[in-house]
């Protein structure tokens, strides 16, 4: 066998091989019950951490700016307990109510509940990280 012949054989088997694998993916594609960890695979891959209050609400936060970004102080006010608690702070409005067992200082969070909290929220016993954890509250603002 020539040195042509041979390497022109070899190429025509690699693209052989190939040709079939590829048949076979097709196939295997369209047909049910084949390869179903293939077919059933997600687009993305889910995230395996679980998702904390503070995801959940941000979440939750998120869809309610969309629909409503002003309230009433009357509106707030009726968000002043366990189950919804609304605060007021710098002309903003925030939605706590999945804070709540977190937070460090306990139920003093609720001295204000449903009103205007920026003095409390402002005061000493608060470390500089507040700031960053109230962006995740926000709903919308107070109407002037
Ligand atoms: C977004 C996060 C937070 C909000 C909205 C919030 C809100 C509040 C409010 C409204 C009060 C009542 C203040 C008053 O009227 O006297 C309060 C009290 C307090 N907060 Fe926070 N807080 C937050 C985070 C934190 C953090 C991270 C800490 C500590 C690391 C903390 C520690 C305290 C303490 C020690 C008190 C006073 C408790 C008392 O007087 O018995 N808070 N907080």
């Amino acid at each position: 066998m020539s040195v042509l012949s041979f390497w022109t054989g070899l190429i025509a088997l690699v693209l052989l091989v190939v040709l079939v694998r590829h048949q076979q993916r097709q196939r295997s594609a369209r047909q049910p019950g084949m390869r179903p960890e293939r077919r059933n695979e997600p687009a993305y891959v889910a995230s395996t951490k679980p998702v904390t209050h503070q995801a959940a609400n941000i979440a939750v936060n998120r869809a309610e700016t969309r629909t409503k970004t002003v309230y009433t102080t009357e509106e707030v006010s009726r968000h002043c307990t366990r189950e919804s608690l609304w605060l007021i702070i710098d002309g903003r409005v925030y939605d706590v109510t999945s804070y709540v067992d977190h937070h460090p200082g306990g139920d003093a969070i609720f001295r204000n509940a449903g009103r205007d909290s920026s003095a409390g929220f402002h005061g000493d016993q608060h470390p500089e990280k507040v700031n960053e954890i109230i962006p995740d509250f926000y709903i919308g603002d107070l109407k002037q």
